[in-house]
């Protein structure tokens, strides 16, 4: 099929010439296209740009293509949202209210819930309600505009309910729009029956799940919770080399609660990312700069926490590519709007509008190693692209709060239409 979308009053490409994730002053600089065109040819873009150019360079396509009329609005990349914990059964609004009336989140976690009640409850659930489960938040997320998502494991800490999360997962980015790219997280607690016996679980992790998961090919990236009281620095630089033994990318939930060098750790393993970073020290930024580790911030936490915002500035200027994520989870960000995890970024990181959108499409492609195929409008890349309902890229933030999406294509096709999820006109 053949698209050309047309009059938008913005196309935003964030086009460069940079390969790689987008550091510094390249965070701000993308590429915006006044009444520009989109033309689109089975899943890939053709041509971004003037639409009598489009005409004179691609007469055939242009004459048969669907026209989508895109006057007042803008057109950019789909979103990328790059840190989730998307399969998990149950919610904790309970635990909400606990930390509403005084505790703390890891009071609550050491107490048995957080983390622990989450796996009890993926446990008890069945492949097939995980699945449906997971399939209306996936269409949540499309609505507002995410066309990629990373899902981690995590809330099994037993192989059987790693492989069942680790599987419904697969089985959704093979039958739902949105590409899901799996991360397997093992190490996302200690189980409560391991407790005095970490290292013991740590040898689990190691030699009986990572080569079962690669082996299975479940996932691309190993994560870790390196976070004092969860696992230590030597426990998650184990668990990352072995890993990454197994041919899978390291990740690491760093620094998020207490400093504990997680932000270190990942630029001397050479992680592809670090991930929440609340507290992570000068010394940390400063080494992930040097490494190009990307800063996977997620201001959704510190909100729903009331914890400390990442230095998302700070981390910009001394030159950290920086993407941002919901985070979303059943305990520490239970959102999946993505829009206004962005506007926190803006009110609470000291990030542009322009940082922001940066974060949020190419460098977060960068940090799913994607970078090459999608997170920017270019001949070539994926057809993945929004159109979304305001005037110019700084009304996005500016109506705060709200879901812009009206159209989505997903690979190429219209998957959203004046914000309706075509598949299934009743999902809200
Ligand atoms: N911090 C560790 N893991 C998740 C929270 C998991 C949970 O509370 O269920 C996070 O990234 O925020
Ligand atoms: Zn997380």
């Amino acid at each position: 099929m053949t698209i050309l979308i047309k009059n938008a009053n913005e196309v935003v490409t964030l086009k460069s010439t940079v390969q790689g994730p987008r550091i510094k002053e390249q965070m701000r600089q993308i590429a915006v296209v006044e009444k520009g065109s989109v033309l689109i040819e089975g899943n890939r873009i053709v041509a971004v740009g003037a639409y009598e150019q489009l005409e004179a360079d691609f007469p055939d396509l242009v004459r048969v293509a669907e026209v989508i009329d895109a006057s007042g609005k803008i057109v950019m990349p789909g979103l990328v949202d790059c840190h989730t914990h998307l399969v998990h059964g149950g919610t904790r609004e309970q635990e909400f209210n606990m930390r509403l009336n005084g505790s703390t989140y890891m009071e609550i976690m050491n107490a048995g819930g957080g983390i622990h009640a989450t796996t009890k409850r993926t446990r008890e659930t069945s492949f097939e309600d995980l699945y449906e489960k997971t399939m209306h938040h996936l269409d949540v997320f499309l609505k507002h505009g995410v066309t990629t998502v990373e899902a981690k494991s995590g809330y099994g800490l037993d192989w059987e309910t790693e492989k069942k999360q680790l599987e419904v997962a697969k089985k959704l980015q093979a039958t739902h729009d949105i590409d899901v790219v799996s991360t397997f997280m093992g190490a996302h607690a200690v189980p409560r029956d391991y407790k005095g016996r970490e290292d013991e679980f740590v040898d689990v992790v190691i030699h009986d799940m990572l080569p079962q998961v690669a082996k299975l090919e479940l996932a691309e990236f190993n994560d870790v919770f390196c976070e004092k009281g969860v696992f230590t620095p030597e426990q998650s630089q184990r668990i990352l080399e072995a890993g990454k033994a197994h041919g899978l990318t390291a990740k690491i939930h760093a620094d998020e609660i207490e400093p504990y060098k997680g932000a270190e750790l990942a630029a001397e393993v050479g992680a592809i990312s670090a991930e929440h970073l609340l507290v992570a020290s000068d010394e940390g930024i400063q080494k992930m700069a040097e490494a190009g580790t990307i800063a996977v911030l997620l201001p959704g936490t510190a909100f729903f926490l009331r914890a400390p915002f990442a230095r998302g500035r700070l981390m910009i200027d001394e030159g950290v590519p920086v993407a941002i994520s919901t985070d979303f989870n059943p305990g520490s960000s239970p959102t999946m709007s993505l829009p206004f995890i962005m506007n926190l970024a803006c009110m609470h990181m000291g990030m542009t509008l322009e940082e922001v959108l940066t974060a949020t499409t190419i460098n977060a492609a960068y940090a799913l190693n994607r970078g090459h195929q999608i997170g920017s409008l270019e001949t070539g890349k994926q057809a993945d692209i929004i159109i979304l309902d305001v005037a110019n890229y700084k009304q996005l933030q500016y109506f705060y709060g709200m879901n812009h999406t009206n159209t989505v294509i997903k690979d190429g096709r219209v998957v959203v239409q004046d914000g309706i999820l075509l598949k299934n006109q009743l999902v809200n």
